[in-house]
């Protein structure tokens, strides 16, 4: 038995082609700001349809719970009522599990004028400062105390429209300065503003309970403070990342696959890539039809700011890569730590050479099934990939990374054809168990343990 059991895994065997359909959920990205800014809301309710049942959703709606507001998710529905808040202080412990927990930095102190936070927890393929937001609010007139562990923030009245020059077009900080700048006296300009689609799609959000955003989607976003925001319905748009990475699976397995409720104007960089590697999409009104029944080409790859190539896609296109007939150039200038699946892509046999923030993948050489970590969100879709194209059977564990940002991933490849199943962690042997067992123990526990939890 090896010590991958005692821990929930993946299991998953070379594809042949997969076909079918597969629907994308709404965006992580989108609804996670989207619920930081239901805050805002000081009367009635928001509605937020198509909400993806995600790890990360849970813990932010946990934290609104935290703070008095109530929060109800039935059939992708999210009601949240947040007209009266009892605390201004999320818990730590659900901050620490998750980056986006700090948008509820800007719209609590919009909405209360004052705000205690954690540092935030997430992914670790960065230092991930929060200096642009701080001086965001700092430049709205907020105080701000910082400790090793927590930031404070005060505003005695309301806070004051101003000036923002983002040094970089940092996404999580034109969110919270878009949020808290709702509710400031006057007017607020950010410039340098990160353009990705969830900042648009944040900005429809605010605009509907009543704020006067003008701008987002462009560097330059123009904002007229209002006295007060009241709730609203709005629908979140498709996870382009989660779409992406089931076109570089398709990629990758050599499939064909339709995206049911994909939208191509979010992801063109990547569906240019995708182009340029050999692999044939076509757009319709209701998705994305993905086919790659040709040898992929290599690629050069740079991830950039939106309306750049994500970062978010940058582990799926290495693992897609390996499979190309050539070498591959990969340049990540987004993040500074961003390349641990290739590691271990490395384990299973993918010759990529990391190089600070440039990796070279020569493609070509056959993977083989090995026991690999999912060392983050994205990396753990990437170590799905290349399962799916190894010989014998991989086993991924660490899972609570793919948990925060795929809906049933596992499933989903399942119904198109994939052989992957999630498996509960090995509970104690009894000891006369394995006394009574002892010839045939290895093949019974097996057995019985690698029941799978998704059927
Ligand atoms: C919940 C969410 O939407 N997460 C996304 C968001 O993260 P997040 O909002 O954290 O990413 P940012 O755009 O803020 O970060 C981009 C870069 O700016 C730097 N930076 C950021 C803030 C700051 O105050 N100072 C600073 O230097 C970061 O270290 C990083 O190098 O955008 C990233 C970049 O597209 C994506 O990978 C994440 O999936
Ligand atoms: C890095 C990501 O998310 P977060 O910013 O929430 O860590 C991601 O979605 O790939």
């Amino acid at each position: 038995m090896n010590e991958n059991q005692f821990q929930e895994r993946i299991i998953v065997k070379k594809a042949s082609p997969l076909k079918g359909t597969i629907r994308i959920h709404g965006a992580k990205n989108a609804v996670l700001p989207i619920i930081a800014a239901s805050i805002l809301g000081k009367s009635e309710p928001s509605f937020i349809d198509d909400v993806p049942d995600l790890e990360d959703v849970r813990i932010l709606c946990d934290a609104i719970r935290h703070l008095g507001g109530k929060v109800e998710y039935d059939s992708e529905t999210l009601k949240i009522d947040t007209t009266s808040l009892h605390t201004t202080e999320p818990p730590k412990q659900l901050v620490q599990q998750m980056r986006a927990s700090f948008l509820l930095m800007g719209s609590l102190l919009a909405r209360t004028g004052h705000v205690k936070i954690y540092l935030p927890g997430g992914c670790a393929i960065g230092a991930r400062p929060i200096d642009q937001h701080l001086k965001g609010f700092q430049a709205l007139g907020a105080k701000i105390i910082i400790t090793e562990e927590y930031v404070e923030a005060f505003v005695k009245e309301r806070l004051q429209g101003a000036i923002i020059y983002l040094d970089t077009p940092s996404v999580g900080a034109t969110e919270n300065i878009m949020m808290a700048a709702c509710l400031a006296k006057g007017t607020t300009i950010l410039e340098n503003a990160a353009q990705e689609p969830e900042i648009v799609d944040l900005a429809n959000y605010l605009n509907s309970m009543g704020a006067n955003i003008k701008g987002a989607g462009t560097n330059l976003i123009r904002i007229e403070g209002v006295e007060e925001l009241y709730g609203t319905r709005h629908t979140v748009i498709p996870d382009r990342i989660e779409t992406g990475t089931f076109l570089t699976v398709a990629a990758i397995t050599q499939s064909e696959l339709y995206l049911k409720g994909a939208m191509g104007n979010h992801l063109r960089a990547v569906i240019s890539k995708l182009s340029e590697a050999g692999v044939h999409i076509t757009e319709d009104d209701d998705g994305i039809f993905v086919s790659a029944l040709q040898p992929l080409k290599p690629l050069q790859i740079k991830t950039l700011p939106y309306p750049g190539f994500p970062t978010d896609m940058q582990a799926q296109f290495v693992t897609m890569l390996a499979a190309a007939s050539g070498t591959s150039y990969v340049s990540e200038t987004v993040f500074e730590n961003r390349y641990m699946h290739c590691t271990e892509l490395q384990k299973m046999g993918a010759n990529i050479i990391v190089d600070g923030r440039h990796a070279t993948v020569i493609g070509g050489q056959p993977l083989q099934g090995a026991q690999v970590r999912m060392t983050d969100l994205r990396a753990g879709a990437a170590m799905i990939m290349a399962g799916l194209i190894a010989e014998g059977t991989t086993e991924i564990t660490q899972l609570h990374h793919i948990d925060r940002g795929y809906v049933d991933i596992v499933g989903k490849l399942k119904n198109v054809g994939a052989e992957i199943h999630r498996m509960k962690p090995v509970e104690s042997i009894p000891v006369q168990v394995l006394e009574q067992e002892e010839e045939t123990i290895t093949e019974s526990i097996t057995t019985r343990i690698l029941r799978p939890t998704f059927v």
